[in-house]
């Protein structure tokens, strides 16, 4: 484990009905950083946070370790599996509105998370949560904490998610797909409000996107993943400089221009495999364009590429060895 890490996921393997998902993550996240997972949806990048946090149904089998400040939580007791859900570590999820109780006006639902990780009931769980609805940048809080689920929009329930989370004082965040409901705008609000909050808690973020743009504005490392694996691991920057696996040059095609009319995206042709059908050796080769007969036989190991910088692929030219 990395000396910094707050969390390491090391071999991580989940399996559905015996069925292969997630083949094997290794995955640090520093303390205080901020590390963005991006790939098309049915990647496994859901599973990898569900599976790490233990909240996954029981039908599924979860192997590997997932270790939190150098203390295995996978094969800890349900009491401290619970301490670190929602303390230590938290999770926000695409749409509040399915996370908040639609009966329950929002500051009882955050004094309630308050009382839960802090132990303070009453006036000082309520004014925690009000102080919390002015920390997430929720206007006129008071009367905001009085409203129901529906009396706000989406963007505003986010913002209540958020601080939910926040109760914990979490050192993790684990925000999964925050703004993908949302308009342009009110995502990049929410984005902006996850960045302060950063600076502000100091907590480590890790944001789950489709969305290459709006990981790369977001976190100084992205981890590429396809098909159950990590197939790129860089900084932000590095991936942008160097894209090296095919998957990630496709992924950084199709990103609309910055400026300049919109035009036709270079979408990478065909599709996520099925788990049941996955391909032998590189599950990406079918739809690779360099694709050689190697790699429908060999699975690609990482190479490292740089410091912090590395691919699997079997094509990755690796110059010099260095450590990763
Ligand atoms: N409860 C479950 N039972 C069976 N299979 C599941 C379950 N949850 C996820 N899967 C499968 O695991 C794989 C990874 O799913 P996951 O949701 O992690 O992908 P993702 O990259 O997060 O995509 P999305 O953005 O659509 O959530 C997919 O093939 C999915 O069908």
């Amino acid at each position: 484990m990395a000396e910094d890490s707050l969390v390491s996921l090391r071999d991580l393997r989940v399996a559905f009905d015996g069925v292969p998902v997630l083949r094997g993550i290794d995955l640090d996240i520093p303390r205080g950083g901020a590390v963005g997972m991006v790939g098309e949806s049915g990647c496994g990048k859901s599973v990898t946070w569900l599976a790490a946090l233990g909240l996954l149904p029981g039908r599924a089998r979860v192997t590997g370790g997932v270790h939190l400040a150098g203390t295995d939580i996978l094969g800890a007791p349900p009491a401290t599996l619970d301490r670190v859900r929602g303390g230590r570590i938290a999770m926000i999820f695409q749409d509040p509105a399915s996370s908040l109780n639609p009966v329950h006006r929002l500051g009882a639902q955050v004094a309630e998370a308050v009382r839960l990780h802090r132990g303070v009931t009453g006036a000082t769980a309520r004014a925690e949560a009000r102080r919390l609805f002015d920390q997430v940048g929720i206007p006129d809080a008071a009367r905001r904490l009085d409203a129901y689920p529906h009396e706000l929009s989406g963007g505003q329930n986010q913002r209540v998610m958020i601080a939910m989370a926040l109760a914990g004082q979490p050192e993790l965040l684990v925000a999964d797909e925050p703004t993908t409901a949302l308009d342009v705008t009110i995502q990049a609000q929410i984005l902006d409000l996850l960045n302060r909050l950063r600076r502000e808690t100091g907590m480590a973020l890790v944001l789950i996107s489709h969305d290459l743009g709006v990981v790369s504005e977001t976190c100084e490392e992205v981890a590429v993943m396809y098909a159950g694996r990590i197939v790129e691991r860089a900084s932000a920057a590095a991936l942008f400089a160097r894209p090296t696996h095919p998957y990630t040059q496709g992924l950084l095609a199709a990103l609309p221009p910055l400026d300049g009319p919109k035009q036709r995206l270079a979408a990478i042709p065909g599709s996520v495999p099925d788990p049941r059908l996955m391909p032998a050796g590189c599950a990406f080769a079918p739809r690779c364009a360099h694709r050689t007969a190697a790699c429908g036989a060999e699975v690609p190991r990482p190479v490292a590429i740089a410091p912090g910088h590395s691919a699997a692929c079997l094509l990755t030219e690796a110059p010099e060895l260095v450590e990763a």
